[in-house]
């Protein structure tokens, strides 16, 4: 039998309150048909607290951030705790589909490919997002409402995509946060300034951002304060821990090591 529940949020331990009237339920009875191919049938995906019987509760924490703020390297850190998944985000999709690279092609010309790249984006996001739990808690970087609320936001506000793509776009996301559900229990927040963004992935080195200027990491950095510290955008889906990210790498292990309980007792 499916069973699927709310737990209690802990708005206290959080620097930003979580608003009860984000409490999104969504009932989604057409979900298995959506889902075919998938083996969902012993979990409730009707809920963002879901149960297997005998399982216990598990929980999922998305992880956020600008570009090159640090996300991969956290996710390398907790995937050395036990009963963590970790899922990183599927880059190397974007920069290959079928012999293809959106990624590229989006940053050469995003007003042509911009529409593309996020297209696949949102597909590989909800992909991610429906993939069954193989442990307790999943850490996932970045989320399908990232994507859209940050990365499609940006394009088209600059002016990079054409209306009928941002509306088709739009059209699509909210089609698939209206009938499936996106569980999340925590959102951290690697929250960085620009300029240190900017450094980092001028060291990482990744070619098809070369060609990213500092103006794109700002746009990038001012939607995501938007978004998760003024409240000022977008729905919040869930409670916001903010680590502050501009630190050196032994400064953020500390960090991490920190707020371990915090993030692990999620869903508490
Ligand atoms: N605290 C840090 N101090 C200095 N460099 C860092 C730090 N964290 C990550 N890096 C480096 O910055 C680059 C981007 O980090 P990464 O974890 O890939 O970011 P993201 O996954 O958010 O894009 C990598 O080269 C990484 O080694
Ligand atoms: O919706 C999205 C999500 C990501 N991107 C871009 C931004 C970066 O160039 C890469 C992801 O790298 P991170 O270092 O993990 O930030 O993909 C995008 O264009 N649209």
């Amino acid at each position: 039998m499916i069973v699927g529940f709310f737990c209690r949020v802990v708005l206290p331990l959080y620097s930003h309150k979580y608003p009860s009237t984000h409490v999104l339920v969504r009932q989604t009875p057409a979900l298995g048909k959506h889902l075919s191919g998938r083996s969902r049938s012993s979990t409730s995906v009707n809920h963002r607290k879901l149960v297997r019987n005998g399982e216990g509760k598990k929980s999922v924490i998305w992880l956020e951030g600008n570009i090159a703020s640090g996300k991969t390297t956290c996710l390398e850190y907790f995937s050395k705790t036990s009963d963590i998944e970790v899922l990183t985000e599927p880059v190397s999709k974007w920069r290959n589909v079928q012999g293809c690279n959106p990624l590229g092609l989006m940053y050469q010309d995003p007003s042509r490919w911009g529409l593309t790249l996020q297209t696949y984006v949102q597909l590989t996001m909800l992909d991610r997002h429906v993939l069954p739990m193989a442990s307790p808690i999943r850490m996932m970087e970045r989320s399908i409402y990232s994507a859209k609320y940050i990365f499609v936001e940006n394009l088209y506000k600059s002016g990079k995509m054409p209306e009928v793509d941002f509306a088709v776009l739009s059209e699509w996301f909210e089609w698939i946060v209206k009938n499936i559900a996106i569980p999340v229990d925590l959102i951290v927040y690697l929250q960085t300034s620009p300029q240190t963004c900017y450094e980092r992935l001028k060291q990482r080195c990744r070619e098809e951002e070369k060609v990213i200027p500092l103006e794109y990491i700002e746009s990038i950095h001012n939607l995501y304060e938007d978004w998760l510290i003024h409240h000022k955008s977008f729905e919040v889906p869930a409670p916001v821990l903010v680590m502050p990210a501009d630190h050196d790498l032994k400064k953020m292990l500390h960090q991490f090591e920190e707020n371990r309980e915090k993030i692990l007792m999620a869903n508490c």
